[in-house]
């Protein structure tokens, strides 16, 4: 039975996340939190799940790397930095990173790049995300995949096309400009609306996680597909065939 460790195991997503390896039959080879020596877990684990914080990215990533597995990374609100960092690593492991594991949302990713593809450089992209109090990173990582989308579609770099979080007295919109905006309250799981808005119409396509077994589900799903995997840096997409 496939063993599977959990970084950030007593979190949300960790708790999530042991509840979904149960269902699908593997074990729980067990978990870590802030402060433990998550080289012992990859070492009685056949792959890492990592729900934790951008802060444990780096001794997660050596970890793996140390005991020779793969590491499905779920966590969010990453920089250039920990991309650049991941990258090195998936020279010598298989790393899945995404910052939504969910079905749903893989495929609106897909719908998204379509729709930019197929619509015209007039149409104003807008993404809106909605998430409960307790998330401390915005735009939220599905926010930032769902842009990537958007700028792929387009053949721009969304490095150079964000605007996000307005206020104040901010001038008119940039043509050609990705807009984010971050709403938190309550208890959502995670709510996200990419809006195309053209002359005298508008285009809505969302996704509502109900509950965070979606994306742990996902992320059990995706950690199984790592197993036989070679070196490299895959995608959610691949995961799910989409
Ligand atoms: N890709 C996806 O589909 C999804 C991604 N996420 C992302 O997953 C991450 C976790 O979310 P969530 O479970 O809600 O957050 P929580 O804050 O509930 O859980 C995070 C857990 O990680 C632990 N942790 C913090 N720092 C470290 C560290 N250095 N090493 C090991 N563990 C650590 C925390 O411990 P402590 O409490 O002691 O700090 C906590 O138990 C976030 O980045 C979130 O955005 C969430 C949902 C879906
Ligand atoms: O922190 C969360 O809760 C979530 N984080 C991910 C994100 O940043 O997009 C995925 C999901 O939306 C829930």
């Amino acid at each position: 039975m496939t063993r599977i460790g959990i970084i950030g195991s007593q979190g949300r997503m960790g708790q999530a996340i042991a509840q979904a390896v149960e269902a699908a039959g593997c074990t729980l080879a067990g978990g870590v939190g802030r402060g433990d020596d998550v080289r012992e877990l990859a070492a009685s684990s056949d792959v890492l799940v990592d729900f934790s914080s951008p802060a444990a990215l780096e001794a997660n990533l050596v970890a793996a790397r140390q005991a020779g597995i793969p590491i499905l990374i779920g966590t969010t609100g990453f920089e250039d930095s920990h991309h650049a960092q991941i990258d090195a690593a998936a020279q010598d492991i298989a790393v899945l990173q995404t910052g939504n594991t969910s079905l749903g949302v893989t495929l609106l990713a897909h719908l998204v790049r379509e729709a930019a593809t197929r619509l015209g450089d007039d149409w104003d992209i807008e993404i809106v995300e909605m998430h409960h109090r307790n998330k401390v990173d915005a735009p939220s990582g599905t926010a930032l995949l769902l842009g990537e989308a958007a700028a792929q579609g387009r053949g721009i770099s969304l490095a150079e096309h964000t605007d996000s979080g307005r206020d104040g007295h901010t001038g008119k919109r940039k043509d050609g400009d990705i807009g984010f905006a971050a709403l938190r309250g309550g208890t959502v799981a995670g709510d996200h609306s990419v809006i195309l808005a053209g002359e005298q119409e508008r285009i809505t396509l969302s996704h509502m996680a109900e509950n965070r077994m979606i994306f742990a589900h996902g992320a059990v799903k995706g950690a199984c597909w790592l197993l036989d995997k070679r070196a490299g840096r895959y995608r959610m997409g691949e995961v799910l065939g989409l």
